[in-house]
C-alpha cells in the first residue's frame, strides 16, 4: 500500500534546511554544499544505498561540490511520510560529512 500524502507544508514542519518546490508540484527541495567533489558524492552514495534500502528514490543533480535535491512520492502524487524520512536521512549525511 503506498504511503499516505501529507504534503509539503506539513513536512516542512520539523525539517531545517528545507523548502516548497517552486511551481505547483508537491515536493520539496534543498541543496546541499559540501566542501569538494568526493565529499558531495560520499553523501549521494550514502544516500544511493538508504534510498535502495527503503525502495525510495529522490529526483537530484550534482555539479562538483553542490547536490539539489527534490522529493516527492510519485506513487501518492505528493510528499508522503517516506520523503520526510528520507530528508531526514540526508540532513544527518550531509552533516556527517561537513556539508551545509
Ligand atoms: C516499484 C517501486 O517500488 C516504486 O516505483 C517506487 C520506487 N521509488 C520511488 N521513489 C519515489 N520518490 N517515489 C515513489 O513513488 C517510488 N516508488
Amino acid at each position: 500500500m503506498a504511503a499516505e500524502r501529507i504534503g509539503a507544508e506539513k513536512a516542512l514542519e520539523g525539517l531545517p534546511g528545507w523548502a516548497r518546490a517552486p511551481g505547483e508540484r508537491d515536493a520539496i527541495v534543498r541543496k546541499f554544499v559540501f566542501e569538494d567533489f568526493n565529499a558531495a558524492f560520499g553523501f549521494m552514495t550514502r544516500v544511493a544505498l538508504k534510498a535502495d534500502k527503503m525502495d525510495h528514490h529522490p529526483e537530484w543533480s550534482n555539479v562538483y561540490n553542490r547536490v539539489e535535491v527534490l522529493l516527492t512520492t510519485h506513487d501518492a502524487d505528493g510528499v508522503t511520510g517516506l520523503d520526510v524520512a528520507m530528508a531526514e536521512f540526508m540532513n544527518g549525511a550531509a552533516v556527517g560529512l561537513g556539508g551545509k
